[in-house]
């Protein structure tokens, strides 16, 4: 088989299925929708991100994708193996940073690795390998509290990748940053999965992070949370800040914000 035979074959293979997925949060005297009826299918390798309004229930699916919250109804399965709670073959990565404090960076980012019970020697070729990736090696010995917002979210996303995680799940990472160090971020983000090529899964509220990350964009709506809309970013690999000025990244980020508008 040649290499392109490889790829796509590949990229077709579904990771993450979901069928009929609701969940629904009883308070005593109503029951609330927070996800109904959701659908979805997410070949290897995909980097997807999901754009919604507020409380249209992006972060309750993450949340239940890694095994943190259970469906009421339906069925997540990565990988042929259906989500019964957290595992290792899913990583996150949220918004708020959370690094030991008492660890050190390459401590952080060996620590998944020293739970599996992989020898010192390997985990210093892990820790080298993505340290070098997140372009902090200078920074392997400090302590998450010298680091700025950006730095610390970078190791969070190496910590998580060190576990060699099927899946790679992201509740708006890059939220909390200014504006310059989110787009360095994304940049960032983006070499890593050329490099790794992990299926991720984005949250986010920007549709610009959202197109300019993604090779495929959901939109959720509210009240039942579901999937309202579904687009292939027809962008080419290896982005820089220009597609920004590219007809495609601009007729999607219209229809998109049109979408969301019309929530
Ligand atoms: N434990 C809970 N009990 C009751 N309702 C909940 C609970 N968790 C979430 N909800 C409700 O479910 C809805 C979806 O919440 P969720 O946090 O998933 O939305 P979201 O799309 O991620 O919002 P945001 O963009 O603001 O983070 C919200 O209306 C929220 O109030």
């Amino acid at each position: 088989m040649n290499d392109a035979a490889t790829t796509l074959q590949a990229s077709e293979q579904p990771q993450i299925l979901i069928t009929g997925l609701s969940k629904r949060y009883e308070t005593r005297k109503t029951t609330f929708e927070a996800l109904k009826g959701i659908e979805l299918t997410v070949p290897k390798q995909q980097f997807i991100s999901i754009l919604g309004p507020s409380g249209c229930g992006k972060s309750t699916l993450l949340r239940i994708l890694a095994g943190l919250e259970d469906a009421s109804d339906g069925e997540i399965s990565v990988e042929g193996n259906t989500v019964l709670g957290p595992g290792a073959d899913r990583g996150m990565v949220f918004q708020g940073y959370t690094l030991f404090p008492w660890l050190t960076v390459r401590q952080n980012i060996e620590y998944g690795p020293k739970l599996k019970g992989l020898t010192i020697f390997e985990r210093r070729r892990i820790s080298d390998h993505y340290l070098r990736i997140i372009r902090l090696e200078k920074f392997a010995n400090a302590f998450p509290k010298e680091l700025s917002g950006g730095m610390k979210q970078r190791v969070a996303i190496a910590r998580a990748l060190a576990n060699k995680p099927k899946v790679l799940l992201m509740d708006e990472p890059f939220g909390a940053l200014d504006a310059q160090t989110k787009l360095e971020m994304q940049e960032m983000l983006l070499d890593v999965w050329v490099k790794e090529k992990t299926t991720v899964v984005f949250i986010t509220h920007d549709i610009d992070e959202a197109i300019f990350l993604s090779q495929r964009v959901l939109v959720m709506g509210a009240n039942p949370g579901r999937i309202t809309g579904d687009f292939q970013v027809a962008l080419p690999e290896g982005r820089s800040q220009d597609v920004k000025e590219l007809f495609e990244f601009i007729q999607l980020k219209k229809k998109l914000s049109s979408m969301l508008k019309h929530h």
